[in-house]
């Protein structure tokens, strides 16, 4: 499902070019569920961001579910991040002046889905994070975790077979962060999404068949199955 060979990521600084990632081999077989963990700082957002095709690495290569990223342009990556991938982050990124359901609908209508078509895909994507009640009410309206499972919700629409992560919990008390790991399990078990996850928490790890150990941009553990395994 993923693989990435040899992968560096460098940023330019100030001081000169800053490396937050240094030669990885990471391979996640379809229908896995990854924990990405480190100290803060040691490049997992820049791995998820590389993953998702939010940005290019600096060398080597990475393909996703059979689709070398290097390769596509800037038009046929942000097609492959609204087809492909379902993006969930910490701070949920709803948009506020939109109702839940509007902010489920945005990459249907962006994909130009017909409107009856479109409304029923909402109500049954609200049914599976069981918010069809508040489809009318607006983010701000909703407690966190709500927030989060309607962003799970919106990240589902477009039938990606991945869903990647950024720290998902990181607001959340943990009744609430609970709620979204158990969802995030659900669609991991029972429709084999392959989920990568990055967290901060052993708790919410726990739920992942593997967790990758990232320390100064570079895979210490688990990259490849069958290495080291904490
Ligand atoms: N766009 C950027 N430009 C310059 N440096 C960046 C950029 N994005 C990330 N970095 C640097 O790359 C390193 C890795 O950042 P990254 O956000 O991937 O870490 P992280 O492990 O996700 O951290 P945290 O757990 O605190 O979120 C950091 O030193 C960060 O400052």
């Amino acid at each position: 499902m993923i693989k990435l060979e040899k992968v560096t990521k460098e940023f330019a600084s100030e001081a000169g070019k800053f490396t937050a990632l240094k030669p990885n081999d990471i391979h996640i077989r379809k229908g896995e569920f990854i924990a990405i963990m480190g100290p803060s700082g040691s490049g997992k957002s820049t791995l998820l961001q590389l993953i998702g095709g939010l940005d290019l690495p600096s060398s080597g290569s990475i393909t996703v579910d059979g689709v070398k990223l290097n390769d596509l342009n800037e038009k046929e990556r942000t097609l492959f991040r609204r087809t492909k991938v379902g993006f969930v982050f910490q701070n949920y990124q709803l948009l506020p002046m939109m109702t839940v359901a509007e902010n489920v609908a945005l990459s249907l209508a962006a994909n130009k889905t017909p409107k009856a078509e479109m409304n029923s895909r909402v109500i049954s994507l609200l049914q599976d994070v069981n918010l069809e009640d508040k489809q009318r009410n607006f983010p701000s309206q909703l407690s966190g975790g709500q927030q989060q499972r309607v962003a799970i919700a919106r990240a589902l629409a477009m039938k990606p077979r991945l869903i990647l992560a950024d720290e998902p919990t990181g607001n959340l008390d943990r009744k609430n962060g609970e709620d979204v790991l158990q969802l995030l399990s659900r669609l991991n078990k029972e429709e084999q999404m392959t989920i990568v996850m990055v967290t901060h928490d052993r708790q919410a790890a726990k739920k992942a068949d593997r967790i990758i150990l990232i320390r100064d941009g570079e895979v210490v553990q688990g990259g490849v199955e069958g290495e080291d395994l904490l």
